[in-house]
């Protein structure tokens, strides 16, 4: 037992430390590309691929890729249970995506009951794995995934994550395009939430320094905000982001499989149970580490307009939150009659 520590609720070897990962929505737009990304991943040993129908295909196609990392495919709620058993991170992209003219706040009454399906399966079967929630609205599944915890006694608020990493690799990609440089040396953080407004990206912090006129700036926080509509409509009724999507989740849990195997030092951004702002949920960039979060990154000083931008996002993304907490209340009351 001397190199053996407990991680994650489990115990894992230090050093060659290797995570069963599930993916729930494992045969959807994002679903599939993310699999092939975790496929590829040194620190994941098995992958559990779940969905509502059509895993077995998806398992079998990615089982044949020549990399160390098991994969195993679950069809139907029958199995979601097998799929969970021993995972140390669920990532969750499982709902029904936009199409034109629809807000992510229109999937809620759809999504908000599959996430809280989904959620409390991980209570009752991996009850300490990270989970990380892609699933829309963010902003209210997040609230949701914490209060079916918080009801099954299994809620770890370091350990639950809304991804909002495709906020800031859009904003990466776009800072990027205006400087001519290359993206992996821009950095810039997004806080809030994700869903129009409440996405807020701190241009006046972003790496290299940005020196734009206030329209440019309005322009381009407009452009960050605004980016998975413009996927929406380009797509045309065929759904919202799924590669990129699948790239930025594959990042984020990546760095969270990193600090969960000790590396030190691993920031990124991720819509959290926060203590930054008056509201209970905030996305920052956070320090993680083997526990999960371990630090909030302060938010740092904004100019006028973020502060403007800043201030307008709080009531929204308050009432966000309150959705989802109000749903599964709603739910408990329902299921006691
Ligand atoms: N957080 C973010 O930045 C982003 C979030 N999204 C969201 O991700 C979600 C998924 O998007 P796509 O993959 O494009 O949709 P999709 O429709 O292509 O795939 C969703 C998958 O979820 C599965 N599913 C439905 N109900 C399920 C259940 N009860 N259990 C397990 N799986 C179930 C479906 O069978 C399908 O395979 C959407 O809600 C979308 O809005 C999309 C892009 C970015
Ligand atoms: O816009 C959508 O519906 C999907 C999403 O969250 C994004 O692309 O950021």
């Amino acid at each position: 037992m001397d190199r053996i520590k407990r991680i994650a609720g489990h115990f894992l070897p230090l050093g060659s430390a290797k995570a069963k990962v599930a993916v729930l929505g494992a045969a959807g737009g994002i679903g599939q590309p993310l699999s092939l990304l975790l496929k590829n991943s040194s620190l994941i040993g098995e992958l559990s691929l779940y969905d509502v129908a059509n895993t077995a295909g998806v398992a079998c196609d990615l089982s044949h890729i020549s990399t160390a990392c098991k994969v195993k495919g679950y069809s139907g709620a029958g199995q979601l249970h097998d799929a969970l058993r021993g995972c140390q991170m669920v990532v969750i992209p499982a709902g029904v995506p936009r199409k034109p003219g629809m807000t992510r706040d229109d999937l809620f009454n759809i999504n908000a009951g599959i996430v809280a399906v989904l959620c409390e399966a991980i209570a009752a079967v991996c009850p300490d794995a990270w989970v990380l929630i892609i699933s829309n609205p963010v902003n209210s599944t997040v609230p949701i995934a914490a209060e079916i915890f918080k009801r099954a006694g299994t809620y770890h608020p370091t350990r639950l994550f809304g991804v909002t990493t495709l906020d800031v690799v859009r904003a990466e990609a776009f800072i990027a395009e205006l400087l001519g440089a290359d993206p992996k040396d821009v950095s810039v953080p997004v806080v809030g939430g994700h869903a129009g407004a409440t996405i807020l990206p701190l241009l006046s912090q972003a790496k290299p320094q940005l020196q734009l006129e206030p329209p440019r700036a309005q322009a381009l926080m407009a452009r960050i905000q605004d980016a998975g509509t413009e996927v929406v409509n380009a797509k045309a009724g065929a759904g919202s982001a799924t590669l990129s999507m699948a790239w930025a989740a594959a990042r984020f849990a990546e760095a969270c499989l990193r600090a969960m195997a000790g590396e030190g030092g691993v920031v990124e951004c991720a819509y959290v149970a926060s203590s930054l702002t008056s509201l209970p949920f905030f996305a920052s960039p956070v320090r993680l580490g083997r526990s999960g979060v371990e630090e909030f990154l302060p938010l740092g000083p904004m100019n006028e307009l973020e502060q403007r931008n800043y201030d307008t996002m709080l009531p929204e993304l308050a009432g966000s939150i309150q959705k989802g907490v109000n749903f599964v209340q709603k739910r408990q009351q329902q299921q006691a009659r």
